[in-house]
């Protein structure tokens, strides 16, 4: 049932099921969030009478699908939802066959209702005759019923692999599947699946009770399920002790690997096992072999466990984790509730090697006594420093800025920020597009883009920057051969920008008012370098800026 060399398409933006159809006349508009704003990035998909999709540009985009057979959990730790969840995380498409439905939480499972096998059978038929789906996931089948439905619908509707979860008895010690199903995975799933993924207990069950205690056990149990006719068997190790590593035995027939990863020192493992088949499922329909998908299975639980360690759902003994962490990039672990604040433009403190070589600063003292000093934004622009040490100062300026709540962009280095997970990027008209770096970055960090004209501030607009850095304003010698724009120009662009605008350019003390004073409501700020970095005391320069621009802007108001 599984091969390899299967094509492989993600959509970055635009998430579009294969053979989607709708019912006559229906336009259905898929755009990014973030770039909903942009005329040039939309992709209409409209559906004609006879059902068959066209997209304004002519091409469509499969995307690889997961179909989950499972039961709902009512606290969405486990079952569908972390299906879906985990599914959505790893960038695939995943379609649900709700077995049974769950009165569930953090405590355990308070009510089950089976659902009726014929409803069963009938929403295989929806999914499986329409759509094409590339793996079929099995989490809970309540009944032997169900199990034979399963089957018959699989052989009916062929698929490229089967993941068999064989949920029985959930953490809580609640059952989800009695012990009459047993025949049915037997008899007619393990020899159709290509990978089954049991927990201690679950494999022991399917081994008419052989006891499962050390990783010795595991790998003995491995071998014993395999010669059940199952091509691959992942036993996984979560109720060893907690003493042990996160240790799970995979047999593929011919070699036995040893799995580890940490054990994450937490209470939110509910859905662990629902996730790791899931995660599996979900790699294999993007092509990769079975080995791959469980190492890249196991690490992406590890990471979530890691990520989720702290976050209290519910008062019970077992939590659920977070799936989407790549989504929040550390939104919980750094405090900042809010992703960009245009009023964090206020005070944008730039930073300059040269500048602190010559006063003998590191750039995390510079960066410390300008965020203590009133910086309310912080760039590290790092022109002639080795990436290494790029990433190691600019993780430990993140600490800084975190501990004070002011957001950190990098200048130019795209890969500097996501490798250090900084808050965003300021990027100028010859680095990469603007676009291109959202896309990169995804919907959360910030982008500024360095802008000169109403043209380029439109441009950026429609690319998804957060805000434009506007200047020359004043001469300066920070940066050779750069264009003074004035404050007529700084004036000119705020009108016609979209965006809010930090104006940047030999700004300093003595000259700051005027540019706070020009009455444009999205100026929100000034960025400078040399008035604060090229001085002895970063600190008291950095106060004294803070001051004539809360003046400034005072008397504005
Ligand atoms: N604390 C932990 N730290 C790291 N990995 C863990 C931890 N607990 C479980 N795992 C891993 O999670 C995966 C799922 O294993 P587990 O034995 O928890 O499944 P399960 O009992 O079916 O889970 P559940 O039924 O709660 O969804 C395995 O790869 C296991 O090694
Ligand atoms: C619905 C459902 N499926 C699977 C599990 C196993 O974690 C659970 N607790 N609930
Ligand atoms: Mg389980």
């Amino acid at each position: 049932m599984w091969g390899e060399g299967f094509s492989l398409n993600i959509a970055l933006c635009v998430s579009v099921p294969q053979g989607f159809r709708q019912s006559k006349g229906l336009s259905l508009l898929l755009v990014n969030s973030r770039i909903n704003r942009n005329k040039h990035t939309r992709i209409f998909m409209e559906m004609q009478g006879n059902g068959s999709p066209t997209t304004s540009n002519q091409s469509t985009i499969n995307i690889p699908h997961v179909l989950t057979v499972a039961g709902s959990d009512s606290g969405a730790g486990a079952g569908i939802q972390a299906d879906l969840k985990a599914c959505a995380a790893r960038g695939v498409y995943c379609s649900t066959v709700i077995t049974a439905v769950t009165a569930q939480n953090t405590v355990g499972v308070q009510g089950v209702n089976v659902v009726p096998e014929d409803f069963v059978a009938e929403q295989m038929k929806s999914v499986l005759s329409d759509m094409h789906v590339d793996v079929v996931k099995t989490g809970m089948l309540p009944s032997i019923g169900i199990v034979k439905i399963l089957h018959q619908h699989l052989r009916e509707y062929p698929v490229r692999a089967l993941v068999v979860d064989p949920v029985m008895v959930s953490t809580s010690g609640d059952v989800l599947a009695g012990p009459s199903v047993l025949a049915g995975f037997r008899e007619d799933l393990l020899p159709m699946a290509d990978i089954i993924t049991p927990n201690l207990k679950e494999a022991s069950a399917l081994l008419d009770g052989v006891k499962i205690k050390t990783v010795s056990d595991m790998r003995s149990a491995a071998k014993l399920l395999h010669d059940m006719g199952v091509r691959n068997v992942l036993v996984k190790g979560g109720d060893l002790p907690d003493s042990l590593d996160a240790v799970d035995i995979f047999f593929d027939g011919e070699h036995l690997y040893e799995l580890r990863s940490s054990r994450i020192k937490t209470r939110n493992t509910h859905g662990t096992g629902c996730t790791l088949a899931s995660c599996i499922a979900a790699e294999l329909a993007k092509g990769a072999s079975m080995l791959e998908a469980v190492k890249v299975a196991k690490c992406f639980v590890e990471t979530a466990l890691d990520y989720s360690k702290e976050i209290f759902i519910g008062n019970g003994p077992q939590g659920p984790f977070d799936h989407l962490m790549k989504l929040k990039s550390n939104a919980h672990n750094s405090g900042r509730q809010v992703r960009f604040n245009p009023s964090d433009l206020f005070l944008y403190a730039v930073t300059d090697s040269g500048m602190n070589r010559r006063w003998g600063h590191s750039i995390s003292d510079a960066v410390k006594a300008a965020v203590q000093g009133g910086a309310t934004i912080v760039q590290l622009r790092e022109k002639d420093i080795d990436t290494r040490d790029f990433v190691e100062a600019a993780k430990s300026c993140l600490q800084i800025c975190r501990a004070h709540g002011v957001p950190l962009l990098i200048n130019d280095r795209i890969d500097v920020a996501l490798a250090c997970d900084a808050d965003g990027v300021h990027i100028g008209q010859s680095d990469m597009p603007a676009h291109t770096a959202r896309a990169l970055l995804g919907p959360e960090k910030i982008i500024g883009v360095s802008c000169k004209t109403p043209e380029q501030a439109e441009q950026a607009w429609i690319a998804g920057a957060d805000y434009i850095g506007c200047g020359g304003v004043y001469p300066t010698n920070t940066k050779a051969n750069n264009l003074t724009v004035g404050l007529d120009g700084l004036k000119t662009v705020c009108l016609a920008s979209k965006l809010p605008v930090v104006a940047i350019g030999g700004i300093k003390v003595s000259n700051a008012r005027p540019v706070m004073e020009i009455g444009v409501p999205n100026l929100k700020g000034v960025a400078v370098v040399s008035a604060i970095f090229d001085s002895e005391c970063v600190l008291t320069e950095t106060r004294k800026l803070h001051a004539v621009l809360t003046e400034a802007t005072a008397a504005v108001k």
